[in-house]
């Protein structure tokens, strides 16, 4: 097997932010400072919670939209306009369903101008790599999930792009089909069959990245920033069972659920190169989960035997994305603590899977007023107007300093939802107004 060196500077990032404007003509960061470079001969995997930039981050890089500030350079040159050594695969194949399989992939070579004999030349030789030989006259329809992705890379793999960018390409795939693809890509990889120098890898699973990463960065939310760029030694073909690659991925799970603790704090190991925290915020940026599922998660997280947050994912076959979210909203109402990978309930969090349903309700209002910004902020206004009541928009309008228009929406509805069930309030969705639940009116 060839061993491969991480060598030249392909492309810089050099404290990029990028920023929208709101209607309100308010501006939101999705991203702040992002530096780090991409060399050629490593595979990087851009892992963090949804929400994080991670995609808008792949998108700048391939110079389908511009920074705000700061800088892309590509082979020490500033990057303008589309990006000529980058292919992208999508989520979802994004093939066009009245093309064959051999015109999806000369589509890329015909955008880059060559000519009809070389480009059918390339297109055949890619889709025998890519194992979709005797499939060239399919149509997409015609081919299984696993086969349609195998388009998408062998179209982009087509044109040799110095870097492929991959948006969790694998993610819309059943579990083995995925994994399948995952190793015969880096066969294809490792054995330098494929004409790419350097590959990047948008996921959300970081047994993915710990696979496949040469280097793991790790976004935070709230905006979008690097918070650890971690160098993966294991040689491949990773063994998931080995101490080593477990290790790894607990240290990556502690950073992705410790957003604010100190970098020192989560990760003490001398193979970080760089990790950073995320700054205080005014709002915490609340996960959107139900508190029916929460509730779930604390009497799931009771009857367990493994204590290990990554384990217990395992075994509830659920991906990070899914369990993530909840465990956040647990250690924000501080019912769950998290130390060194093992979860365990608090005494708050016991109390409440102990109680009814009503001391349940009791316990989750009593956590939200003293420990959620945003509920203690739409009680307090409440309280403060003499008919206790308040458009949505105001707090929208307060929310979209800090959110994106669609996230504020999202926070403002997960606001609604927890406050419902602790009784602190209720939404009149017509007339977009919350008010305060009448009893705690009446108790004033
Ligand atoms: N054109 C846009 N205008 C305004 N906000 C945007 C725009 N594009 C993305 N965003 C916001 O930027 C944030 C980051 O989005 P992005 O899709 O890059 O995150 P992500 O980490 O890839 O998320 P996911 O894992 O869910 O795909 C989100 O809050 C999104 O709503």
């Amino acid at each position: 097997m060839v061993v491969k060196t991480t060598t030249d500077l392909l492309i810089s990032l050099e404290s990029v932010k990028k920023s929208y404007q709101q209607p309100n003509g308010q501006e939101i960061t999705i991203l702040e400072n992002i530096n780090f470079d991409l060399r050629t001969g490593e595979i990087v995997a851009l892992l963090g919670p949804s929400g994080s930039g991670k995609s808008t981050l792949m998108r700048m890089i391939a110079g389908l939209i511009p920074p705000t500030l700061g800088k892309i350079l590509y082979h020490n040159r500033p990057l303008v306009g589309l990006n000529p050594g980058v292919a992208i695969v999508f989520q979802s194949f994004a093939l066009y369903p009245w093309l064959t399989v051999l015109e999806n992939v000369e589509l890329g070579l015909k955008a880059k101008g060559e000519l009809p004999d070389r480009r059918r030349e390339k297109a055949l030789r890619m889709i025998d790599v890519i194992g979709l030989d005797g499939f060239e006259n399919a149509y997409p329809k015609e081919l299984s999930g696993g086969m349609r992705q195998r388009v998408g890379f062998a179209r982009a793999l087509a044109v040799e792009p110095e870097l492929l960018c991959m948006d969790e390409p694998f993610s819309a795939l059943d579990v083995l089909t995925a994994e399948n693809l995952r190793f015969e890509l880096l066969d294809l990889w490792l054995e330098r069959r494929i004409p790419t120098q350097t590959i990047l890898i948008v996921t959300h699973g970081i047994e993915e990245a710990v696979i496949l990463a040469d280097r793991i960065i790790v976004l935070g939310r709230n905006p979008g920033r690097v918070r650890a760029d971690l160098p993966v030694k294991l040689p491949h073909y990773r063994d998931r069972k080995s101490p080593s690659f477990q290790s790894l991925v607990d240290r990556v799970y502690k950073i992705i659920t410790h957003p604010d603790l100190m970098p020192e704090a989560v990760e003490p190991e001398p193979t970080v190169s760089k990790i950073s925290s995320t700054p205080p915020q005014k709002y915490q940026s609340l996960p959107a989960v139900r508190i029916g599922s929460i509730a779930g998660f604390l009497e799931l997280l009771e009857d367990q035997n493994s204590k290990d947050l990554y384990r217990i994912a395992q075994e509830l076959l659920l991906e990070v994305d899914d369990i993530l979210p909840i465990v956040e909203a647990a250690k924000l109402m501080d019912m769950v603590q998290i130390a060194e990978g093992d979860i365990s309930l608090t005494s708050v969090g016991q109390q409440f899977i102990a109680g009814g349903i009503d001391e349940r309700k009791q316990i989750m209002r009593s956590q939200m007023l003293d420990r959620i910004r945003l509920v203690q902020q739409i009680t307090n206004f409440l309280q403060a107007k003499r008919n206790h009541r308040i458009p949505e928009e105001l707090v929208l309008d307060i929310l979209e300093k800090y959110f994106s228009t669609q996230e504020a929406q999202q926070q403002l509805k997960t606001a609604i939802d927890w406050g419902r069930y602790a009784e602190l309030y209720i939404y009149n969705e017509p007339a977009g107004e919350i008010f305060l639940e009448s009893e705690i009116t009446s108790q004033e």
